[in-house]
């Protein structure tokens, strides 16, 4: 039988959830039948509070919030009674009018108070309270309301979302339909939320020729934005014009025009190299030529005349550490003030920490101002703990200064230089092409640089890839640490991890320290995963010590669901325990969780954990360890679960123990550096849960995606024009 939809009415008392990625939303309203509360779940306009709604949906029982209206629909209806003009007015939705005018506003005009407010205005200067100037902000935010209201209609009447109606109107008031029909795609970079597909979407629906040349030139910017976000500096010409083709649905001669057209006027810019053309944004092409440049020009720097007799130096130094320097130890020390950038490269356990510390020593022996950064908090706090000095993000060594356009500005740049002799960067692997570009701005001509990481990590989140960049390029002098010297505790999983990073399979279940546990179905390793990471806490009695890492979100051993089995495991509900759900998870006191990206008004950064120490209505509160932290509202969704994360998201991180899933239906996913990256983050133990046959495919598969760059090509000083 079908189910007959019903139709409910109640003025809006609270918007309990708003979908940032789409117009889903969860509110309260008060029927009109009965004055209860009522639960609405849907998709469309969000209501103002005291809107008065008509629903059509139907009755469902939600499993753990219980009978809820599910809305197909919903419109607004003009407030009808006087009760309902006074809660709608006396809500905050109009500008000057509180709880307290409202009702005297009504008391005089009753239910003809709409009418008159919105055609004859003046008439409200009768009001006690109401001056000229009141007046005019009244009648500017009642008429503003009521072109949202109107906007909202119009986008719906088009097909689109009505919850983009405020954004646009306070952003273009009454030029609104001017930049829906004749630029929509101002919106992109004008209205936060609108991305590409939307302004599309709107544009299609607002009249837009599909083949028209502003639709296929912003199509394209769109695509190289999106390619960056993959990780490319730039992208074959050929490449651009048929993916840009294929979302746009266009042409692809008339897209190749339209790059033309783009390049001629400056928005994109292009390199040619060895008969390929690559299209760059300005910045991007920008920040690669002068990161090249810049490198090359510290490269055929002097040497520096240094006091200290270098060799007696180490000799000493290996005295007091009481072991021998290995001779590439000793050659990275000795070439750290000779050149101008110096590359330390090395896997887990080979001395890269011991060199740094060593050259540190050197470097304040001979008077020089040194600075210590990595590129993300976590490196940036394990460098410090290791040297004992101070060390910071790049971004905080730089100070961020606010935005020009969409580019991030420094305090320090090149016209205020660092105030240093010698900078150290740890953890180069994850360095990515636009902060290298600013920290080398910042650097004066004298400044020497040393980038110390493992080259064989995954790389960068953010476009480049420097550090392999670099080292291919053979400009730049590179010391690769190869002896293992971890032996003790930890010493398995560094041996199996350069196992792993020659192509061969780790030696598991030998001991504690590195095992392979066997499932055949991945629904029971999922299940033997929530086990071990529940054990495992409880060992360690911290759930930080403990991560869970998998290749990819979705599947049976994927993050998403380890998420929730884990959850259900570990941190169930009671009645101590206070609840938020958003669209995908829900969140509880208690649960460990990671901040998504970077937050730098709230000091929190891309893969901190934390865990929720309270929840009140819409407001999370997650202690991390520096610090805590309110997420109110739409900010919840810059956190998510971290019971497991993505092995993407750990780099940089270190954890005691390290529980992996390795299953097939990850094949994709499972790359040799992928799962060196994962099996490095463990100190103490690594317990592999999955099939052999993924774990030998995973250390056989060197396919990894490879990204459009030129800083190796620049750097080698080829034709590239
Ligand atoms: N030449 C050496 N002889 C003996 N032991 C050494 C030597 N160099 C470093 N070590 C020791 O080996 C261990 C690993 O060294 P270190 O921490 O410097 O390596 P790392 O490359 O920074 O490791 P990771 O990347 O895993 O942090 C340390 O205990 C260190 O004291």
């Amino acid at each position: 039988m079908m189910d007959t939809l019903e139709i409910v009415q109640g003025a809006a008392e609270r918007v309990l959830f708003e979908a940032p990625d789409s117009n889903y939303i969860i509110f309260r309203i008060r029927s009109e039948a009965d004055d209860s509360l009522l639960t609405v779940t849907g998709y469309g306009t969000k209501p103002l509070v005291g809107d008065r709604l008509e629903i059509q949906g139907k009755w469902v029982q939600h499993k753990r919030y219980g009978r809820q209206f599910a809305a197909t629909a919903w419109k607004r209806l003009i407030p009808d009674t006087e009760e309902g003009i006074e809660r709608f007015l006396g809500s905050g939705s109009v500008k000057g009018i509180g709880p307290s005018l409202a009702h005297r506003i009504v008391a005089v005009f009753g239910s003809e108070t709409m009418t008159v407010m919105d055609k004859e205005p003046q008439r409200l200067l009768t009001i006690e309270g109401i001056g000229a100037k009141k007046l005019a902000m009244i009648t500017d935010s009642f008429y503003e309301e009521k072109q949202v209201n109107d906007m909202a209609l119009d986008l719906e009447q088009h097909g689109i979302a009505g919850r983009y109606a405020g954004r646009l109107v306070q952003k273009y008031g009454d030029d609104v339909m001017y930049v829906l029909q004749e630029e929509p795609y101002r919106m992109i970079s004008e209205i936060e939320g609108i991305g590409f597909k939307t302004a599309d979407q709107i544009a299609l629906a607002y009249g837009m020729n599909p083949q028209s040349s502003m639709r296929l030139a912003a199509g394209l910017t769109y695509m190289l934005h999106d390619m960056t976000q993959n990780g490319h500096v730039c992208i074959p010409d050929t490449e651009l014009v048929r993916r840009t083709a294929l979302i746009l649905r266009a042409d692809s001669l008339f897209v190749h025009d339209a790059l033309g057209e783009a390049i001629d006027s400056r928005q994109l810019c292009t390199a040619d190299y060895g008969g390929t053309t690559y299209v760059y944004t300005p910045e991007a092409c920008e920040e690669e030529e002068y990161t090249a440049q810049r490198i090359l020009d510290m490269v055929h720097m002097k040497p520096l005349t240094v006091r200290t007799h270098v060799q007696l130096f180490l000799d000493r130094w290996q005295d007091s550490c009481h072991f021998v320097l290995a001779d590439k130890q000793r050659e990275a020390v000795e070439r750290s003030l000779q050149t101008g950038m110096l590359v330390i490269t090395g896997g887990p356990g080979t001395g890269k920490t011991t060199v740094v510390q060593t050259i540190i020593r050197l470097a304040e022996q001979e008077g020089l101002r040194i600075l210590l950064c990595a590129p993300t908090g976590r490196a940036a706090k394990r460098l410090a703990e290791t040297t004992e000095r101070k060390a910071k993000t790049i971004h905080r060594l730089l100070i961020p200064d606010g935005f020009s356009g969409p580019v991030q500005v420094f305090e320090y740049n090149e016209t205020k230089l660092l105030p240093a002799d010698l900078v150290i960067v740890d953890e180069v692997s994850m360095l990515d092409m636009e902060m290298m570009y600013h920290l080398l701005q910042a650097l004066s001509p004298q400044c020497r640089c040393i980038l110390v990481g493992d080259a064989d990590q995954l790389p960068s989140v953010g476009a480049g890839a420097v550090l392999h960049d670099i080292i291919r390029s053979g400009a730049v002098p590179v010391v690769r640490l190869d002896t293992i010297f971890r032996q003790k505790e930890g010493g398995r999983i560094v041996t199996n991890a350069h196992l792993i990073n020659h192509g061969r399979p780790p030696i598991v279940n030998e001991d504690q320290e590195f095992r392979l546990i066997e499932i055949e179905k991945e629904e029971e390793g999922a299940e033997q995963i929530s086990r071990i990471y529940a054990a495992e806490v409880q060992e360690t009695s911290d759930v930080f010590s403990v991560q869970v890492l998998s290749p990819m979100y979705k599947n049976p051993c994927g993050v998403d669901k380890l998420n929730e089995l884990i959850q259900e495991r570990t941190n169930q509900p009671s009645p101590e325990k206070t609840e938020y759900k958003n669209g995908k998870f829900i969140f509880r006191t208690g649960d460990k969780v990671m901040q998504k990206q970077n937050n730098y008004d709230k000091g929190v950064f891309n893969g901190d954990i934390g865990k929720i120490f309270a929840i009140h209505e819409d407001t999370i509160h997650v202690r991390y360890p520096e610090q805590d932290v309110r997420y109110e509202g739409q900010e919840i969704d810059e956190i998510t679960l971290a019971y497991a994360i993505t092995v993407h998201k750990s780099q940089g991180s270190e954890y005691r123990t390290v529980i992996m899933a390795i299953v097939s239906s990850h094949a994709i996913m499972l790359q040799r550096n992928l799962f060196y990256t994962a099996v490095t983050r463990a100190k103490r133990k690594v317990i592999l849960v999955g099939m052999k046959r993924a774990l030998l495919a995973a250390v056989q598969n060197i396919r990894t995606s490879s990204r459009f760059t030129l800083l190796t090509e620049r750097l080698r000083e080829e034709e590239i024009c």
